[in-house]
């Protein structure tokens, strides 16, 4: 039998495969574009100087202290990130009950952010003002009689804000998941004449296990008691992932944030369809650690996959990507033209 004769029955004048047949074609058909425009850094800082500490659950990354992190930043400033997310690995010793070190106005975290803007002014720093890197309980805010207390931790979030705008942020994210934060952020922002001062909120963020190696990193898995499930959201509900980035948004956040990344994409492409505003993903600390222990172990091509799934945030609606990899990404796409 004639077995053209057969495909041609089937799939008529339609051939799926035309578009794909050439280098040539594939480029002038892609969709998606992944670009050194759409990476955002995030970095571990330690208190301390000339310190690079590499971290055990996440191959390739190190806690820095401040003079080596201005180093690495202006590194990718130079190869074109935009933009970096500092995260503080501080003293135990400073730790406590309510993280009272976040309204410490030269922290750990707000000195990373005065030295990177002085010696790289051009490349945007977003800070988060979650309590967990502060707190002796490793939750996200202040905890009474078992209870994480939302409206007096949203009432330290907005003080830690405005430090942190002080320092030089230029984007304020808040991960902490309270209630009403956002809207509090922004009323102390443009009252402390930091009307120019954006707000990324960690919109929709999961409760999830991928967060693991980052809790190594600032040494908080030690001492988180219990879990947070009761102000994250259960990986089961997208509605309410929805609802509660629609409040963010009434709220005045800037830009909107799906965390973690690749298990959530429905979520991005919904928040992206539903509200518009610039969308980013986080891909965070476990799924690096996933794609590098694989590498590791040579049972898939870590460069391939990283790119891969960056790619496939672009194609789910994201306007960019936090990821460890993007300085890996941004010398990819350099070499590629
Ligand atoms: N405010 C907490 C916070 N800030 C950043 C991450 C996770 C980032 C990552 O896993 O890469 C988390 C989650 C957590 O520890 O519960």
């Amino acid at each position: 039998m004639d077995k053209t004769h057969l495909v041609d029955e089937i799939t008529g004048h339609r051939r799926m495969r035309r578009n794909r047949k050439a280098d040539w074609t594939r480029r002038l058909v892609q969709e998606s574009r992944l670009t050194v425009d759409d990476l955002i850094w995030p970095i571990f800082i330690v208190p301390g100087s000339g310190i690079v500490d590499p971290i055990a659950a996440m191959p390739g990354v190190s806690r820095m202290s401040v003079d080596k992190a201005v180093e690495a930043v202006r590194e990718a400033a130079g190869l074109g990130i935009p933009a970096i997310a500092t995260f503080p690995d501080i003293e135990m010793e400073l730790r406590d009950e309510t993280g009272s070190n976040s309204l410490v106005a030269n922290n750990l975290i707000n000195q990373a952010t005065a030295a990177i803007k002085k010696a790289v002014p051009n490349i945007g720093v977003i800070t988060d003002v979650a309590l967990d890197p502060f707190t002796s309980h490793g939750h996200d805010g202040i905890l009474r009689d078992g209870v994480i207390v939302n409206d007096e931790t949203v009432e330290q979030v907005v003080k830690a804000a405005v430090m942190q705008a002080d320092a030089g942020a230029d984007i304020i994210a808040p991960s902490e998941m309270m209630d009403g934060r956002i809207g509090a952020i922004r009323r102390a922002l443009d009252a402390a004449g930091h009307q120019d001062v954006g707000i990324m909120s960690y919109a929709t963020k999961f409760s999830s296990g991928f967060y693991g190696p980052y809790r190594e990193a600032i040494n908080t898995s030690g001492l988180l008691k219990g879990d947070k499930n009761s102000y994250y959201i259960s990986p089961a509900n997208g509605t309410e992932a929805i609802r509660d980035a629609a409040l963010d948004v009434e709220e005045g956040a800037d830009m909107l944030m799906v965390k973690p990344g690749v298990a959530y994409l429905d979520i991005c492409w919904r928040i992206k369809e539903a509200f518009g505003l610039p969308t980013f993903a986080y891909q965070v600390s476990g799924e690096y650690t996933q794609i590098k222990a694989a590498a590791m172990n040579g049972w898939i091509d870590g460069d391939r996959i990283m790119m891969e799934t960056l790619l496939c945030f672009k194609r789910a609606g994201c306007d960019g990507i936090l990821t460890y990899f993007a300085v890996d990404a941004a010398k990819r796409l350099a070499k590629s033209g």
